[in-house]
């Protein structure tokens, strides 16, 4: 494989004379770069000041051109200012081009090499060396100093392998700590070629950046990957963002560092058009903060959001799991069917009056209960939000009142009969009694009162009926009383704010005319309410959208949360990462079809039953991408973690493990309590790695575990099987294989997660009913 390739290329011996000969060089083009960074930073700092110094006065497009400069000046600022570690990080020595062409950036356009740039003798000059950086950097005749990670010329840094080389001679890594270069670590793609720059021949330093990068112990944030990004994974990051691109890949192969750098290369690549943001949806708020420093250090901030899955919705936040079989019912389509029911049955509670009684024209007029049931009925009728629909109930029953009066007879007249009707109208809806009525009757319903009023048993049962069984009822009305939300409770409250619509803004008050104050007219206008179409204009405005949302961990997403990211993006492009193997949800077939519905890639169908053929394995619109080399585990993990895959999706291959160690994983048994035993192999691995050890559970031993770590310090965590999810940790002990397993329907595949977190180490302690064998095997581990 290239990565691999490569790595053989690159190991040559140097004498320390040359690599410091090339170290100094790259420090002399780091200071010139420094020197120029610092004359950029005085140059945006005067503009700021003479901005500033434009004052207040002036056209309003001169100010408001004032204030663009001082924004742009004050954002080129910041970037300066961050004084990123490795800067500096990539250079490549490159032949002759085939055109000569230059690009925006001042580097050559071509990706093959000239004919004849390479003489038959197997000899050539290098004719330009680029550097790349986080960003770009001319110098003061706009030749670049620095080419942009994201720019088309520093794609071949990227791309280029031994076997397709293109006019990348010697691609280097340079690894500098502040402003300093401390190493520097070359691959050649041209191993045959002797090249020469400058009339000496080109030095080959160092046994390779990828390797170096992998070896690096972890801490509890992820770093970037821009020095070492392999081509395959280019292709991702560099992919066009149109309709839907899928990546698929197992664990370790850089789908989370690859959907993050394809955040800041969209951004750098069309900034206007993703303007719009960029969503980043995170499983667990334990990945939204391992990964949240990664795109600040590439530069990016402000326009890209990483969020959990559970934090979506404003105001609300998963604090609690719910029990694999809570969480089937909760995720499932069929909870479209019993959250609409909800809403319309929620209107009924809390004491709905069950008469309205009227003064108009000085008669009093009656409804009764089975007429306003009746009423409430006809409103609720299509499918418009519950919340938007108070006006059309409150029409409805103005209707029936006027039929009640036997006033629509008196005029034949249709101005007249109009006239009449509107003084009726007013008459009724200035009363106290009939706006105490409508509050009650059609109360504005919020998402999180329908979720209480689900709590009910009876009342669910109700809503439910014929869609979910009794033990399902049950099951959810209890969970449903608990304290704290789910993650799935999450996107229950989405669905609902979709279904009721946004309540109504307060009363807006007219603004005070003072003629009316003095007229006293202000007390004789009826209070206005939020008309229908001023309500649908303020939510198109509130709406939050994203220009394009990228999903990690896909796999995972329940319909009900597709559905709910889906309204995050629907005029979004959109980058969906996942693997299978590793998922969560119980059933793949359903999950996909509401991701094709939610994507907008395949038109709906009847919704709470997955479809008859299944559509988890057919290929939906967009492009699709495979990563499949392992960059976290060691071979020897993940061939032990391979036997689980065998089990868990027959069939599937695992990535290639780009490395080994000579590390075999460790079997231990419980020999005191299993908390004492995990205990002394977590303290045993923290002397063994320089970083993170993670303790990995079932979920439900989560609390417990925790404990057992106490007094251990911050190097090591303890985690549910469902929190592991993309992290990964120098050292993992795995504990109970078989209880993990057992926790759920995707247990097999939450295991697999979990054996696939560590860099370096793992130890599995098995407990009695993972029936281990002499060697402390367990049963699910062997061959
Ligand atoms: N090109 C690379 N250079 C250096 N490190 C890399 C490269 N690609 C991936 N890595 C590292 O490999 C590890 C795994 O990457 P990442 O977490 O993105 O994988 P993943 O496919 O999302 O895994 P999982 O499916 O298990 O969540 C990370 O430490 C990442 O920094």
């Amino acid at each position: 494989m290239a990565a691999q390739a490569q790595q053989e290329s690159a190991v040559v011996p140097v004498h320390d004379s040359v690599r410091d000969r090339e170290i100094r060089l790259e420090q002399e083009h780091l200071d010139r770069v420094y020197r120029r960074l610092e004359e950029k930073i005085s140059e945006a700092e005067f503009l700021m000041h003479d901005a500033a110094q434009r004052g207040h006065v002036g056209t309003p497009g001169a100010l408001a051109e004032r204030d663009a400069q001082v924004f742009r000046a004050g954002i080129h600022l910041n970037r300066l200012h961050n004084e990123y570690e490795d800067f500096l990080f990539g250079r490549i020595d490159l032949l002759p081009g085939k055109d000569g062409k230059k690009g925006p950036d001042g580097a050559y356009t071509a990706v093959e090499p000239a004919e004849g740039a390479v003489r038959p003798d197997n000899t050539a000059d290098i004719a330009e060396t680029l550097h790349i950086g986080r960003i770009g950097v001319l110098d003061e005749d706009y030749a670049p100093l620095v080419i942009d990670w994201r720019a088309p010329a520093a794609a071949p840094f990227y791309r280029s392998t031994p076997v397709d080389p293109g006019r990348v001679v010697r691609r280097r890594v340079i690894r500098s700590k502040g402003r300093r270069v401390q190493s520097v670590e070359d691959d050649l793609m041209r191993p045959e070629l002797k090249a020469t720059l400058d009339g000496r021949e080109l030095a080959v330093i160092g046994d390779g950046a990828l390797m170096a990068a992998l070896g690096q112990a972890r801490t509890h944030t992820m770093r970037d990957i821009v020095a070492s990004i392999q081509a395959e994974q280019d292709l991702v990051i560099r992919a066009p963002a149109a309709s839907v691109t899928y990546v698929e890949g197992g664990p370790g192969t850089g789908k989370t560092a690859v959907a993050l750098h394809r955040a800041a290369y969209l951004l750098y690549q069309d900034r206007r058009r993703y303007a719009g943001g960029i969503l980043i949806v995170s499983p667990t708020p334990l990945l939204v903060a391992y990964t949240e420093g990664v795109l600040p250090s590439l530069g990016e901030e402000g326009q890209v959001a990483i969020r959990a899955i559970g934090s979506l919705v404003d105001g609300a936040e998963a604090t609690v799991y719910d029990s694999p079989a809570v969480a089937r019912i909760k995720g499932s389509y069929r909870m479209l069917k019993v959250l609409r029911k909800a809403a319309h049955g929620a209107l009924e509670l809390n004491d709905s009056p069950q008469r309205l009684r009227v003064v108009a024209f000085g008669r009093r007029l009656e409804l009764e209960a089975e007429e306003l049931a009746g009423i409430r009925r006809t409103a609720l009728g299509g499918t418009a939000p519950v919340n938007l629909l108070r006006p059309r109930a409150r029409k409805l029953i103005l209707d029936a009142l006027w039929e009640r009066s036997g006033a629509g007879n008196r005029h034949t007249d249709p101005e007249l009969a109009a006239e009449l009707r509107s003084s009726f109208d007013e008459d009724i809806t200035s009363e106290d009694d009939f706006i105490a009525f409508l509050d009650a009757w059609w109360p504005e319903l919020t998402p999180a009162a329908v979720l209480d009023a689900m709590t009910d048993e009876r009342r669910l049962g109700r809503w439910a009926r014929r869609v979910l069984n009794p033990g399902e009822v049950r099951k959810l009305a209890r969970a449903l009383q608990r304290d704290g939300r789910s993650v799935h409770d999450i996107a229950l409250l989405d669905e609902l704010q979709a279904v009721l619509g946004a309540p109504a803004r307060p009363r807006k008050k007219r603004e005070v005319d003072p003629l009316d104050q003095l007229t006293g007219l202000e007390e004789l206008m009826p209070v206005r309410e939020e008309t229908q179409r001023e309500r649908a204009e303020r939510l198109a405005q509130e709406r939050v959208e994203y220009a394009h949302v990228i999903v990690d961990e896909a796999q995972d997403l329940t319909p009900m949360q597709w559905r709910m990211v889906g309204r995050r993006g629907r005029h979004a492009t959109w980058t969906i990462v996942g693997d299978p193997a590793q998922s969560s949800w119980s059933d793949p077939d359903e999950a996909a079809q509401a991701r094709d519905e939610a994507l907008g890639t395949r038109p709906p169908v009847a919704r709470h039953r997955p479809s008859a053929e299944g559509s988890a394995g057919r290929a939906s619109r967009g492009r699709r991408f495979e990563l499949t080399v392992n960059y976290r585990n060691p071979a020897e993990i993940a061939e032990l973690a391979a036997k689980v895959l065998a089990l868990a999706m027959p069939g599937s291959e695992s990535p290639r493990a780009v490395r080994s160690t000579g590390v075999q994983p460790r079997f231990a048994v419980v020999r005191d309590t299993l908390g004492a035993t995990v205990r002394a192999e977590a303290a045993r691995l923290l002397e063994r790695v320089d970083g993170t050890v993670g303790v990995v559970v079932a979920m439900r031993r989560r609390e417990e575990a925790r404990r057992w770590l106490d007094g251990l310090g911050d190097r090591v965590v303890a985690l549910g099987s469902l929190e592991a999810k993309g992290l990964e940790y120098d050292a993992t002990v795995v504990v109970s294989p078989a209880e993990i397993a057992d926790e759920s329907p995707a247990g097999l595949r939450l295991l697999y997660v979990a054996l696939t977190r560590a860099t370096q180490q793992l130890t599995v302690v098995s407990a009695e009913r993972d029936e281990p064998d002499a060697e402390g095997v367990p049963d699910l581990l062997r061959d």
